[in-house]
């Protein structure tokens, strides 16, 4: 139904495209909703038109506009009417030049393609004057307040998401969770930019049933679905550009559109992730409405700030990933010995501690193995320095892989090896020992006869520190050196 226009005087309309074959269509479908119907091919003959003569609408189709100086051309348009109606058509792929044009002035919009009985309405609605403008001040008045309600809620619920969350995955549900307050949303979602170009959806919150992994096919590398060019937030990622879709069918992509239809979708809003502006895109959000609707310049500013806020939010965790990761290395390259991957002596001598602590206060047993390769100097003297690594190294690495996970391979000096066994007793260190001593004699080593080692065997005295059990290990270990080799000798008792 096109609103009623009261005066016939105030039907001079100015519209504006490019291509000849729109303004056919507009002057077919809404020449007879004005007197006298002005057609403009170039902005710079619009503004000329608006200079002689009083218009009543000015209705600015973009569709065929692509670069950004057609964009300040169009944002001078709006400047030049000084508040007098203007209705934007916009192409979906170009949405995100509303907030810009909203800038330059009031206007109302609708995103294109659109069918003709909704363009007359539109051009009607903009036409009308209203009947009692007192009573509509008051009433746009009531509306604005209610729209900055939303936007102080939603934004309020963004700001708790973002604060004092570490954890990316809990962040993003709590994101979207958070979006979901705006009304008419039905549905959030957020896409994040993994390594290596893997957009995969971090998070969504659903209202209506719908589940974008279901409907997409997937959760990650989403730039590769055949609907990366159809789908708003995967859109928005991609052009780096807000992306507004008011019926999903004008995405281009039937059975999408039919999906989002069937959960009730009729308007999805996407918004590129930045950490900074200009930066590399590090995601998108998107919300998905059960209504179109015409957003205000302070909606579209509202939402661009928190797309900036989730981006940071977003940037925060990852450099706390990042930090972690780093952490990570800094223990392991202070805590490891570089050429077998043991823990090495500093390291290894305090984790002793808090095991010999630890048996104490459980009542645990705590057994310590202390093992040496035998004659490795002969291996240095005969096969080479390289040769006698590679030899320590596979010795380690066998004997790790012997050990659970519990346990502790420390290299001490040399050649010389401490395993701390946790939960052990002695009789059971004693068997490990043996199990071990058994197999580094049978196994090959790279470039070098096969080796064997020596090792003695300890359980910690219920009172024991590190030093006693340490020099009984040791004793027991130049037993079974001066024993001939190649075997293990228990400690004597503490
Ligand atoms: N290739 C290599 N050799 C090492 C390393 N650390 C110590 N060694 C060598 O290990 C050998 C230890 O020799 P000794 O302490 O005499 O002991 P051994 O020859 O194993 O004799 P026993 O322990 O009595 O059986 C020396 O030749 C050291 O140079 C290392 O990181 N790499």
């Amino acid at each position: 139904m096109v609103p009623d226009i009261d005066s016939h005087a105030r039907r001079v309309g100015l519209f504006l495209n490019l291509a000849g074959e729109r303004r056919g269509e507009f002057q077919s479908a809404c020449g007879e909703l004005f007197n006298r119907l002005l057609l403009a091919e170039t902005f710079d003959g619009a503004q000329g038109m608006l200079a002689r003569e009083t218009v009543d609408l000015l209705v600015l189709d973009l569709e065929g506009h692509e670069d950004h100086g057609d964009l300040l051309s169009a944002a001078n348009l709006v400047r030049a009417r000084h508040g007098a109606p203007v209705l934007v058509l916009c192409p979906y792929s170009k949405t995100s030049w509303l907030p810009e044009l909203m800038g330059a002035g009031p206007l109302s919009y609708r995103i294109s393609p659109i069918l003709s009985d909704e363009l007359q309405q539109a051009v009607g609605a903009a036409l009308a004057v209203p009947l009692d403008a007192a009573a509509n001040a008051q009433q746009q008045l009531l509306d604005k307040e209610k729209e900055l309600r939303d936007l102080l809620t939603v934004q309020r619920s963004v700001q708790r998401a973002l604060t004092g969350m570490d954890e990316l995955q809990l962040m993003a549900s709590q994101i979207c969770v958070a979006l979901c307050s705006f009304p008419g949303v039905r549905h959030t979602a957020l896409f994040h930019m993994k390594e290596r170009g893997n957009l995969r959806l971090e998070a969504q919150e659903s209202r209506n049933h719908l589940d974008l992994v279901q409907l997409l096919g997937r959760g990650d590398n989403l730039l590769q679905t055949p609907q990366h060019d159809a789908f708003p937030p995967l859109l928005a990622v991609s052009s780096g550009d807000l992306v507004l879709l008011d019926a999903p069918e004008k995405g281009g992509d039937p059975m999408l559109a039919m999906g989002l239809h069937d959960c009730g979708v009729r308007m999805v809003l996407a918004m590129p992730l930045r950490s900074e502006p200009g930066g590399p895109v590090l995601g998108a959000v998107s919300m998905m409405f059960d209504r179109p609707l015409q957003f205000s310049r302070e909606q579209f500013s509202c939402f661009g700030s928190l797309a900036q806020f989730i981006s940071f939010g977003l940037a925060m965790s990852e450099l706390k990933h990042q930090n972690d990761a780093l952490a990570g290395q800094l223990t392991q390259i202070t805590t490891t010995d570089a050429l077998t991957g043991a823990v090495n002596r500093r390291h290894g001598e305090n984790a002793l501690d808090n095991e010999i602590r630890r048996a104490r206060r459980y009542g645990i047993p705590l057994g310590v193995i202390s093992f040496d390769i035998d004659n490795f100097r002969s291996v240095n003297d005969i096969y080479g320095y390289p040769c006698g690594d590679q030899a320590l190294r596979t010795v380690a690495h066998t004997v790790q892989s012997r050990l659970r996970t519990s346990d502790t391979l420390v290299r001490m000096r040399g050649e010389e090896f401490l395993i701390i066994a946790t939960h052990t007793s002695a009789i059971d260190a004693l068997k490990l020992a043996e199990k071990l001593r058994e197999t580094i004699a049978s196994t090959e080593l790279p470039g070098c006869d096969a080796v064997t080692i020596s090792l003695g065997v300890a359980q910690a005295g219920p009172e024991e520190g590190a030093s006693t059990l340490l020099e009984r290990l040791d004793a027991a270990l130049h037993r079974a050196k001066r024993a001939g080799r190649n075997c293990v000798e228990l400690a004597m008792a503490s």
